[in-house]
């Protein structure tokens, strides 16, 4: 079901969180070799950077598309057969049931892997208890790591911290994918639920998503080979 990672590098994700094309494009050049794997979200995809897509791809990088769609049944369903199209590897939906079973839908055969948003790193308890769910953050994520692998859906979206106890809940075959990941001594920002590379890697996780600490570096190449180092 879902992509093995046969090179190392492709367990970095890069979040191209950045306010146009030409400075993403200027950034990918910048880390050249030193990353295979990047990911496309609000910021660049409402700035025209779906067009990205297509040239990341044809450059042999792999892009992952961070939406996190939600809604009506019909509507995830059709958004995602859209992006489908794009041919990427990863997309996003938040892992609601109704959700996670129309983008599976919309998936179809060959798709992409759907990665379903469990609790978003930047949550803490008092977040979660404020938007009205009443239980624990980490089984929040499990449950929602629970229904997502009866929804078919490919790959979790949690923080690093929950990942032993979402690998129990979804098995080996699907994918553990973990934003909310800084280097120890970096800028944790509007982030809760961190945790360092390497501490990510020892829990069991498959990918790590990393945004600032690599594009806001004065040295993005030397900021992702220093996190590769550390990822082992
Ligand atoms: O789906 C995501 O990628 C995501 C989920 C989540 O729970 N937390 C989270 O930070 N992300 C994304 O991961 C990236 C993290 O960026 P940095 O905090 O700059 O490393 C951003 O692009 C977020 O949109």
């Amino acid at each position: 079901m879902s992509p093995i990672a046969v090179d190392p590098r492709d367990r970095l994700i890069v979040a191209l969180d950045l306010p146009s094309v030409t400075e993403a494009e200027a950034l990918v050049d910048r880390i050249g070799d030193a990353a295979t794997f990047y990911k496309i979200g609000y910021r660049l995809a409402y700035s025209g950077g779906l067009s990205l897509v297509r040239r990341l791809s044809d450059a042999g990088l792999k892009v992952f598309i961070d939406l996190k769609l939600h809604d009506i049944g019909n509507t995830v369903e059709d958004g995602v057969r859209a992006l489908s199209d794009l041919g990427v590897t990863f997309l996003t939906v938040h892992a609601y049931p109704q959700t996670m079973r129309a983008a599976v839908r919309g998936r179809g055969e060959d798709g992409p892997t759907i990665l379903a948003v469990t609790v978003l790193t930047s949550y803490d308890q008092a977040d979660a208890d404020e938007a009205g769910y009443a239980m624990p953050v980490a089984d929040l994520v499990a449950l929602r790591a629970r229904q997502a692998a009866d929804a078919g859906i490919g790959g979790i979206v949690c923080s690093a911290a929950e990942a032993i106890s979402v690998r129990s809940a979804i098995g080996p075959s699907r994918l553990i994918v973990t934003p909310g990941i800084r280097p120890a001594g970096d800028a944790v920002g509007d982030q809760k639920r961190v945790m360092t590379p390497a501490a990510a890697m020892a829990a069991g996780i498959d990918h790590i998503v990393v945004g600032r600490p690599i594009t806001q570096n004065a040295d993005p190449r030397a900021a992702a080979q220093a996190i590769l180092a550390e990822m082992g």
